[in-house]
């Protein structure tokens, strides 16, 4: 194999690993996993609209990529420094919130997706 496809291939094994930390050492990113399972399966079963699953795709997308970057932020303040510090307070503070926020949204396009499925007539 080529220098520049094994360094390829490395990089998409690391990120693959990186990927695998945050699930075994973050719970909420299990959380996270098991919720968008549970809405894809649900989504299967109530067949829901072509843009629907493409919406669905996007905001479970959306909360991982968030977790991970809060992960990979933690870790990296973390590393700078193990003192009480407002900046690293600061930066872990608004990471999470930055999930907090995804999460929010993955809340709001649930609602709208299932609940006029589940209960015909409620928008
Ligand atoms: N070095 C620090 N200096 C000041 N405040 C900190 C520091 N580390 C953490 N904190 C505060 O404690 C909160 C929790 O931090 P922690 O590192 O435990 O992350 P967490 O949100 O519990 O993440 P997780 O449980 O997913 O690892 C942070 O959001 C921040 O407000």
């Amino acid at each position: 194999m080529k220098f520049h496809n094994l360094r390829l291939v490395l990089s998409f094994v690391y990120a693959l690993r990186g990927i695998g930390r945050a699930v075994k050492y973050e719970a909420n990113m299990r959380v996270h996993l098991v919720a968008g399972a549970l809405a894809l399966v649900g989504a299967a079963f109530l067949k829901i609209m072509p843009y629907e699953w493409l919406i669905l795709f996007l905001t479970i997308t959306l909360v991982i990529f968030a977790e991970l970057i809060n992960t990979a932020l933690e870790a990296n303040v973390d590393l700078v420094t193990k003192e009480s510090r407002p900046e690293a307070r600061l930066a872990k503070d608004v990471a999470a919130g930055a999930v907090l926020f995804a999460s929010a949204n993955a809340v709001v396009v649930g609602l709208v997706i299932f609940v006029p499925k589940i209960f015909p007539g409620v928008f």
